[in-house]
């Protein structure tokens, strides 16, 4: 017969390594929603290759800097710009359908980039950081249970769910 809290309770368990940088890949998806509000209606595309290239240099030069590996952490972000690309286009068909759900207020988009930046900065940290996590045998799962509890506790809708899933694949080595 069990005995009473003795059962293992989710948060006794060992943190998933990987969290962090699942929730900072959460929170630049997040950011995604202002972006595309403050593209919509304007002549500002989704995608915009230019911004792109300087956010690619930019994690490299960083990556350098943490010895870590700057192709690696560039191909990575490849997969974060993509990400954050599938929620905009999300929202601007959801927006396109349902004109009452589109946006009434337009962030400035030079001050969302700098939110962005800042993210993007602690992402890039933090996968310098599991750089080991990142290899074993281990990564996948971990990053399985890391995407679940973010997913849960970030309270994400399924189109951030499917951008979060988009955004990790190339997080493990093997
Ligand atoms: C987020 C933006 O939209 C797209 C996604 C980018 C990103 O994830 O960093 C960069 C440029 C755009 O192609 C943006 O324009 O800033």
């Amino acid at each position: 017969v069990p005995v009473s809290g003795t059962a293992a309770a989710p948060h006794a368990t060992a943190p998933a390594a990987l969290h962090p940088v699942v929730e900072l890949a959460s929170e630049r998806l997040a950011t995604a929603d202002l972006v595309a509000a403050a593209k919509w209606g304007t002549d500002s595309p989704i995608d915009d290759p230019a911004r792109e290239q300087q956010v690619l240099d930019n994690v490299a030069a960083q990556a350098q800097q943490l010895g870590a590996d700057p192709d690696e952490i560039r191909v990575i972000f490849r997969d974060q710009i993509e990400a954050n690309k599938t929620v905009q286009r999300g929202l601007f068909q959801r927006w396109t359908d349902h004109p009452d759900q589109a946006p009434t207020t337009k962030p400035d988009l030079s001050v969302v980039r700098q939110e962005i930046n800042r993210i993007t900065s602690a992402l890039v940290q933090s996968l310098a950081d599991t750089s080991e996590d990142r290899g074993t045998f281990a990564c996948r799962p971990e990053l399985a249970l890391a995407a679940f509890q973010v997913r849960y506790e970030n309270h994400l809708d399924g189109l951030h769910t499917r951008a979060l899933v988009r955004a990790l694949p190339s997080v493990c080595r093997d």
